[in-house]
């Protein structure tokens, strides 16, 4: 499931973070990539060592924890530590590569299965020109470009890339999730329930068969998750 999540930071969380970003010290994106994945990006991030990470990652963090839509949608169970990266100088970009199925930290620590990755942009779209991020799969072709604050999400088993960032410049953090539900099939037909609990809920309040389908979509949650 692709799924753009709005206003997943606040804008005072956004001029934050632009506001940590002016003294970065960026570093050739290549470190973090896997071996298929390094041969074709051209990028830039914050390296592992770089205090302003460990602070934007805190920013971020807490935005998460705090996102109902985040939470239904991925069900959550491991977030490898965000990474923050940036395209710029007119040729930066990102080929068609998959994530790595494994992910864990340079010191070898938070090893995640990525089963869902997902994009928070932290500059608006008018900022650069190109930039957009392609994800292909069973949906098709999707271009995806969100203001700052925005985060889409998509499976990490889908093929995508960032297309060249022609002018200005392009800052997202970006991210990989193990899912407690590792079938993306039952994923989404848990997001869908839910989404329809709730508007059951907001429409017609506590009925009887309102608390037995929310029973139900624990007791599926009970059985999927691992
Ligand atoms: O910059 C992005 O939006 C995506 C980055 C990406 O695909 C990756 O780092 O694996
Ligand atoms: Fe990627």
């Amino acid at each position: 499931m692709l799924l753009s999540l709005p206003g997943v930071l606040l804008d005072d969380e956004v001029t934050s973070i632009r506001g940590l970003l002016k003294q970065a010290q960026w570093v050739d994106g290549r470190t973090t990539a896997g071996i298929q994945a390094a041969t074709v990006k051209n990028n830039q991030q914050l390296a592992e060592p770089d205090p302003l990470l460990a602070q934007i990652r805190r920013i971020v963090m807490q935005a998460l924890h705090r996102d109902p839509l985040f939470f239904s949608a991925v069900l959550p169970d491991k977030i490898l530590p965000p990474f923050v990266n940036r395209y710029a100088g007119g040729t930066n970009h990102y080929g068609f590569h998959v994530d790595n199925a494994m992910r864990s930290m340079p010191d070898g620590s938070a090893r995640v299965r990525a089963d869902v990755s997902a994009t928070l942009f932290l500059n608006d779209p008018e900022e650069y020109e190109g930039g957009e991020l392609v994800i292909q799969d069973v949906f098709g072709e999707q271009r995806v470009k969100l203001k700052a604050g925005s985060m889409v999400i998509y499976p990490s088993t889908s093929v995508h890339a960032v297309t060249p960032v022609t002018s200005g410049e392009r800052l997202a953090s970006f991210m990989f999730i193990q899912s407690m539900v590792r079938d993306a099939a039952h994923r989404r037909m848990l997001f869908d329930m839910d989404m329809a609990l709730v508007k059951l809920r907001q429409q017609h309040g506590e009925l009887a068969e309102v608390v037995q389908l929310t029973g139900v979509y624990h007791n599926l949650l009970r059985e999927w998750a691992l």
